[in-house]
């Protein structure tokens, strides 16, 4: 039977992407390769419960929502995340995978929204971007750059145009909180055009930064 490490499952508003405001369960898998340097989740690097995916599935139905958001961590670090990936497609779940990008999405099934991170120089993480992932995104899935500086804004502005990412989905620029002012963000969107849809962090303004919210 498939394992998973997991942190928590839990019932929130989801506060990122494009499902931004829809109730949805939250299944946070546990342990990240990457290390961005503004991290809102370091308490998913370790620990967590084992549990198999059959479990998973229970513990998922009892909130009653058939709309799931599976995270982490990084999910794709533990290859049984796509067996769960596909068991809750299967039975008619809304799925949504969030995934830094620096891991191959190819197996995820493609009835999930794959959310995928490009991961800016400021995260101190960018070389571990995976330009190959690129080719499997549809206009299901959507790219997300999260954004610190105007470095950051440059890079980000040059490689959406440089890989024609808004013709293949939808793209997300969102601020760190406390480090890169939203209004800022938001007026240089507005002055370079950028067909991209600005984004805070809607959970944060709801809860601050509570774990199992
Ligand atoms: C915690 S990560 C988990 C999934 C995966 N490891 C990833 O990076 O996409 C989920 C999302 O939260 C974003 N995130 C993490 N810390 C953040 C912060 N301080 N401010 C804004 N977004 C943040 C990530 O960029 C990612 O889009
Ligand atoms: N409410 C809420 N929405 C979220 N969307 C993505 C999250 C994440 O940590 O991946 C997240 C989260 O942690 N909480
Ligand atoms: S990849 Fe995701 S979970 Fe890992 S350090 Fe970066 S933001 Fe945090
Ligand atoms: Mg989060």
């Amino acid at each position: 039977m498939a394992k998973l490490r997991i942190t928590e499952i839990f019932h929130s508003i989801q506060g990122e992407s494009s499902r931004v405001g829809l109730p949805t369960v939250f299944v946070r898998l546990t342990g990240c390769p990457l290390r961005c340097i503004w991290c809102d989740t370091e308490y998913a690097f370790t620990g967590g419960e084992t549990i198999d995916v059959e479990t998973t599935l229970k513990r998922i139905a009892a909130f009653g929502c058939k709309t799931v958001c599976v995270t982490g961590g990084e999910p794709l670090a533990q290859s049984s995340c796509l067996d769960l990936l596909t068991a809750l497609c299967d039975a008619g779940y809304s799925v949504s995978l969030e995934t830094s990008g620096a891991l191959d999405v190819s197996g995820v099934d493609p009835r999930v929204a794959k959310i995928m991170d490009l991961k800016a120089p400021d995260s101190g993480e960018s070389a571990r971007n995976r330009w190959e992932n690129l080719a499997c995104l549809t206009p299901r899935d959507e790219v997300k750059f999260v954004l610190v500086s105007e470095a950051d804004y440059l890079w980000a502005k040059e490689t959406l145009h440089a890989r024609g990412l808004a013709d293949r989905c939808a793209v997300l620029f969102s601020p760190v909180p406390d480090r890169l002012a939203p209004t800022q963000l938001a007026e240089w969107i507005l002055r370079d055009h950028l067909p991209v849809r600005f984004q805070l962090q809607l959970h944060k303004l709801l809860w601050s930064s509570v774990a199992g919210r």
